[in-house]
């Protein structure tokens, strides 16, 4: 592969709708006959989403973040997926999705290795925020210093915006999470307020991050911030690999479940459980069910029964009791069912 593929980053916290996006951008490149490479990190060690990119180029990374724990294999499994690529597959350009709790300039530092340097453009980093919980994950009373940390390094590497997401606000709320957000970016970052990710696509390709190629790593390493809340310094975490305090927990379901009994019990979890994601058969209705649960919100899509995903649950969050969840889960869901 001998050009440098235009790669994008898109970056946001835990379903705030980078998914969402990256779906809008995919129907762009079908219209405009572009080839997109995607890479999927996830924190997890299933893609339950695996479906919505079956026909396309992916790379995917699950059970860790690339922006820590498997930083160096990323540099190398992304240099050889590329590389790997036919030539009449070679991208157009590269669209990867981190993980939520992700810090992007970990991932910018990783695209700009000598490995990749060559084969990688680095265009620019999209945020997608969720503007219906981002004064309550800023405020030092309902969140923890990790997560703010980790939403100021997204914030402040991006080069484009997405305050996503505000159709669950009110105009009060809107503008001082408008204020918020206008505190934290760089200077002329672009913000564009929108609901469902629905963003003119072509504006959004065409911002450049604004980074010397020159001095890539120089000009970003001076001004890394990590998300984490380790005693060391930024320098010293390029070298020394972080764990996040965030887990993943994975429940299979070999049973259906009731949808509204599912949602209240979602809905008790504890509030550092943020985001819930799976596979699901219902008890209502026969077929498979994905569902989504951010931001106190449950969704449930129907998906094609030839999944390679049995039903599971997944669960994202810190200081998880992952034995309490799973007996609670069992008992509402499982040992009812064989009761009755
Ligand atoms: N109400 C509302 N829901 C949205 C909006 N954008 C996305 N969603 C829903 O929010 C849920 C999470 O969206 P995703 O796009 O999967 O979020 P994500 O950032 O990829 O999530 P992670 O996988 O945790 O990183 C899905 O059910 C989306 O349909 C929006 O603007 N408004």
């Amino acid at each position: 592969m001998k050009k440098r593929v235009p790669t994008y980053i898109i970056t946001g916290f835990l379903g705030s709708g980078k998914t969402t996006v990256l779906q809008h951008l995919l129907n762009y490149c079908r219209e405009n006959k572009l080839k997109p490479a995607i890479v999927i990190n996830e924190i997890g060690e299933t893609n339950v989403e695996e479906h919505l990119f079956k026909d396309d180029h992916v790379l995917e990374m699950l059970n860790g973040c690339i922006c820590c724990s498997i930083q160096s294999d990323f540099t190398k499994e992304l240099h050889t997926f590329i590389t790997s690529l036919s030539d009449n597959a070679v991208p157009d350009i590269i669209l990867i999705e981190g993980t939520g709790i992700a810090n992007p300039i970990e991932i910018v530092d990783a695209l700009t290795d000598p490995l990749l340097i060559d084969k990688i453009d680095l265009f620019s980093v999209i945020n997608v925020i969720d503007g219906s919980k981002y004064l309550e994950y800023q405020s030092i009373f309902s969140s923890t210093r990790e997560v703010r940390s980790i939403l100021k390094s997204q914030i402040s590497i991006s080069s484009f915006i997405i305050l996503n997401k505000m159709d669950l606000i009110n105009h009060k709320y809107t503008d001082k999470t408008r204020r918020k957000v206008e505190e934290l970016k760089k200077g002329n970052t672009p913000v564009i307020e929108t609901s469902y990710g629905e963003v003119n696509i072509q504006e959004m390709l065409e911002k450049r991050v604004q980074i010397h190629r020159s001095h890539d790593k120089m000009n970003l390493l001076s001004s890394r911030k990590c998300g984490c809340n380790h005693n060391h310094t930024c320098d010293q975490h390029a070298k020394v690999h972080h764990n996040h305090s965030f887990q993943a927990i994975k429940i299979d379901i070999n049973r259906p479940i009731d949808r509204i009994d599912f949602e209240k019990w979602l809905k008790k979890l504890p509030k550092t459980m943020v985001r819930g994601k799976g596979i699901v058969n219902l008890t209502e209705t026969a077929g498979l069910f994905q569902f989504q649960y951010s931001s106190n919100q449950l969704n449930m899509m129907r998906v094609k029964e030839d999944l390679n995903t049995e039903p599971c649950l997944i669960l994202i969050g810190v200081d998880l009791d992952s034995k309490a969840i799973e007996k609670s889960f069992y008992e509402k869901f499982i040992k009812k069912e064989r009761l009755t």
